[in-house]
């Protein structure tokens, strides 16, 4: 999984318009904004997108600045970071500069319930999604045609007890193999290791099919129905080793009622699940979430 603070990998076409992406957070202060524009304006670069949030708990500032070249001159990424580091330095930023033609590389981890794994399949198919899923894993085989349809490769990986540390080895091993970007868990119903979870912070996104923190576990739409709720909902995450408690990307919900039957309040949510899922692998591909402790920035 490649880690580094730069372009993941060099974009396929130079037809498209060269955006980069900068994101970057720090102590907030007065003059970030200015400093910013004006060193894109003197490296030649033309700002498309900006937006920017100051969290007053934290006193954190956060800013998404997406930009292209001025004129025909390209933008050289490798002198924009070489520059841009005495800035974030000054600043004391954590900051992350992309290419928009280049795509993430997706992993998307599986058990038996495949409705958000076929959502992220056809999005991805029709290019809803700007990714590459280069890989379906799970630990059950029932949802091998799903992936093989679409031609993604399938890897059956079981997990008992017994075997959990050898299965996490194989999906690390496979992971670092295919230069993967970022983990999907859709609906994949296995509690990874700590160790996972510290080795793919920030790369790692779960779908839990409730409105955290409500419902928190196994089986929330059935928690849910007995507790009489009137909006069913799902949520996506990333992943940390406190079971459903990583920052929140993305919720969605559905209305349900009294006369519904718990397979029907089931079915809304998941269409919650799908919706919520594909958008929060959508901003996360685009560099448009930012964490913000145990909370995340979303410049939607
Ligand atoms: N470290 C983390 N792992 C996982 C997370 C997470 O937030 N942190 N999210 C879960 C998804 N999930 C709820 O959304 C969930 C999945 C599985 C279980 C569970 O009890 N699994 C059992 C095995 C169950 C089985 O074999 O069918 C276990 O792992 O012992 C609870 C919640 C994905 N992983």
């Amino acid at each position: 999984m490649s880690g580094h603070a730069g372009l993941s990998r060099a974009p396929d076409s130079v037809t498209e318009a060269v955006h980069l992406v900068l994101t970057l957070s720090c102590p907030d202060r007065a003059g970030i904004i200015r400093t910013v524009s004006s060193f894109l304006f003197d490296h030649g670069a033309n700002v498309v997108e900006s937006q920017q949030y100051g969290d007053r708990r934290t006193g954190t500032f956060f800013m998404r600045v997406q930009f292209e070249a001025i004129g025909e001159t390209p933008l050289e990424a490798a002198a924009l970071r070489r520059d841009f580091t005495r800035v974030a330095e000054a600043f004391g930023m954590t900051w992350r500069l992309t290419d928009t033609r280049t795509r993430h590389r997706v992993l998307i981890l599986v058990s038996k319930f495949g409705h958000c794994l076929n959502d992220l399949l056809y999005r991805a198919s029709i290019g809803a999604l700007d990714v590459d899923v280069v890989a379906v894993v799970s630990n059950h085989p029932d949802l091998r045609h799903f992936a093989e349809q679409r031609d993604v490769p399938f890897h059956h990986i079981p997990v008992t007890a017994g075997t959990k540390p050898a299965a996490e080895r194989q999906l690390l091993d496979l992971v670092e193999e295919l230069d993967v970007d970022l983990v999907v868990l859709a609906r994949y119903m296995q509690i990874l290791s700590e160790d996972l979870c510290k080795q793919w912070e920030g790369r790692a996104i779960n779908i839990h099919h409730s409105m955290l923190p409500s419902f928190k576990g196994a089986r929330p739409y059935h928690q849910a129905y007995d507790r009489g709720v009137k909006v069913v909902g799902a949520t996506a995450h990333y992943v940390t080793s406190d079971l459903d408690e990583g920052p929140i990307i993305e919720q969605e919900v559905a209305r349900v009622d009294h006369s519904m039957s718990a397979e029907q309040v089931a079915a809304l949510g998941r269409d919650t699940e799908c919706l919520a899922l594909a958008r929060a692998v959508r901003w996360h591909t685009s560099n448009r979430v930012l964490l913000d402790g145990g909370r995340t920035v979303v410049f939607r």
